[in-house]
């Protein structure tokens, strides 16, 4: 085959973009299966092979990161790209899809720009002047549902609330008023005892990107009233990406993945891992805590994935978490690194963790050791949520599993993480239940779904996107989650490729039916959009 190179003015000079052209760079991040994909719309009646169980009724949201403008910066990463959330809702075995981009103040500007103005991923310097004081996350990292609206989640910014049924972008939410951390995690989590919501920002004590240390967690009821709202200071601003909740305590994962101001400043990264610093963890009271109440103990320098789960016992926490034993985001080096050389992905082992802290008897600064490891490496973990902070015994992850045949001829690299493996795993009986699709098939972040209100916790179903690697193309396959060794029981047949997402959840049908319900007869107020600048928007002398 032919192919012809046009001739053109250079998009990017110095690695720097040099015209307005719509054009991404040909760069790994913008490559293969993680190729911009943009897809705003609706597919009806999507193929399905196979039986979709009846319990499947309801909605299963995701989110990816999906530029909508090639970036500023030619070296631009995954993860700064524009939110683009999908639903799959599927209702008496028929399964309709529909996908938006969540409308951010970021993609507003840059919409009617036609053009990138927000440069370096949590750096505000490297910004075009003209958007000085915007809020700039680009919501692209979970999608929550919270009292009948979708919160497009990202940890370097506040929330921005989707309509359930459109998708359509009600705008920045603050809780009416209630939250104004500059910050809120994309890990927020729903007690499934109480109904509250626990949900904290890191690097929240200005504008969310400026290494400041300061934590703020609060409770949110199910009323929808907050209840708690309580600062810390951490030892140093590291990444803090997920949370686990018990009946008493909130513990944050804080990873040496470093802030500077200094180098944000200059234009630099705004994390560089740190070899030398110790990983954190911070327990605090869910109750009235207060700034002294904060210990903060440390263990082997180590990156943290996600939480599984996390409950009290004896009035011990367990808390389990993925943790690597070296810096996964490879594209956030040490500050020392040789400068030019290109960073690479590390060669990592990454087993769910078991912590057991003591918190009446622990100091802060003490040195904490893991209790026990799951046999194998893995990242996404998920648990049946009706057991979110109490004591649960089952995980569904996705191991990475090298020893399995991977097809490279015909896939190339697997961009972000050789997911081969589903995998089912039980603390109590060290049960280990897999499925492997073949040599050319990873898949993204499961989730749960219970096959009854009152059925024993895991049994059900788990919903995953599954990357067709050669295709360039997904399918979802569903599982029976207790036998997912004997293969997806339906599939759903997707036509397209999607990017390689992040997080998702499934929202029950009826939940949704009951919020919208009580929002239309006006028994809960509409959800609107911020009313005012968050605080630091202010002191900045922007108003808008
Ligand atoms: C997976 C973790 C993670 C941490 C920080 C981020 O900004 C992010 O964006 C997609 C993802
Ligand atoms: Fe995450």
């Amino acid at each position: 085959m032919a192919s012809r190179i046009l001739a053109q003015q250079p998009v990017y000079v110095n690695g720097i973009k040099a015209t307005n052209q719509s054009l991404f760079p040909n760069t790994e991040p913008f490559s293969g299966f993680n190729r911009p994909s943009r897809i705003q719309g609706d597919i009806e009646d999507l193929e399905v092979e196979g039986t979709i169980p009846k319990a499947v009724e309801g909605t299963f949201y995701r989110i990816q990161s999906d530029h909508k403008y090639a970036p500023k910066f030619e070296s631009d990463i995954h993860f700064n790209g524009d939110g683009i959330v999908g639903a799959f809702r599927i209702s008496d075995g028929c399964v309709d899809w529909k996908q938006r981009y969540v409308e951010t103040d970021r993609y507003k500007v840059e919409k009617d720009a036609r053009k990138n103005l927000f440069g370096k991923y949590r750096n505000p310097y490297t910004d075009h002047p003209t958007v000085k004081g915007l809020i700039r996350t680009a919501a692209n990292t979970n999608v929550f549902f919270w009292r009948g609206v979708l919160l497009a989640l990202k940890e370097d910014g506040p929330p921005f609330a989707l309509d359930p049924d459109t998708l359509a972008t009600i705008g920045r939410y603050d809780f009416d008023g209630q939250v104004l951390s500059p910050t809120f995690t994309a890990h927020p989590k729903v007690d499934a005892t109480t109904g509250e919501l626990i949900c904290f920002g890191y690097e929240a004590g200005g504008d969310g990107n400026d290494a400041s240390k300061e934590v703020v967690i609060y409770t949110i009821g199910p009323d929808g009233v907050k209840r708690e709202e309580a600062w810390y200071t951490a030892p140093y601003c590291g990444l803090i990406h997920d949370c686990g909740i018990t009946e008493n305590y909130v513990v944050l994962a804080m990873s040496p993945l470093k802030a500077s101001l200094d180098r944000i400043q200059k234009g630099g990264n705004h994390w560089a891992w740190d070899p030398n610093e110790d990983q954190m963890y911070g327990i605090f009271p869910r109750h009235g805590g207060k700034r002294e109440d904060a210990i903060w103990v440390r263990s082997t320098t180590a990156f943290h994935g996600h939480v599984a789960g996390a409950y009290e016992e004896d009035g011990k926490i367990i808390f389990d978490a993925g943790v690597a034993n070296g810096n996964v985001f490879f594209f956030f080096p040490p500050e020392d690194a040789e400068p030019g050389k290109v960073a690479h992905r590390n060669k990592i082992y990454s087993p769910v963790t078991r912590w057991i802290f003591d918190p009446k008897t622990l100091r802060s600064g003490e040195w904490v050791e893991p209790a026990q490891k799951c046999p194998f490496s893995s990242e996404f973990s998920r648990i049946d949520e009706r057991y979110n902070g109490k004591k649960y015994s089952q995980l569904w992850t996705l191991q990475v599993d090298p020893t399995r045949p991977y097809d490279v001829a015909r896939c190339g690299s697997p961009a972000g993480g050789l997911f081969n493996v589903l995998t089912h795993y039980n603390w109590e009986t060290g049960e280990l239940d897999e499925y492997f699709d073949g040599p050319c098939t990873t898949f993204q972040e499961p989730v749960f779904i219970p096959e009854s209100d009152d059925a024993p916790e895991g049994h059900g179903y788990l919903m995953a996107l599954m990357n067709r690697l050669d295709e360039l193309r997904n399918d979802i396959g569903i599982f029976d989650a207790q036998k997912l060794n004997a293969g997806p029981v339906a599939i759903i047949k997707l036509p397209l490729k999607f990017k390689l997402g992040f997080h998702g959840n499934w929202v029950d049908q009826r939940e949704i039916d009951m919020f919208k319900k009580a929002r239309e007869s006006g028994k809960i107020k509409p959800a609107l959009p911020a009313q005012k600048p968050l605080p630091w928007q202010l002191s900045n002398g922007h108003s808008n």
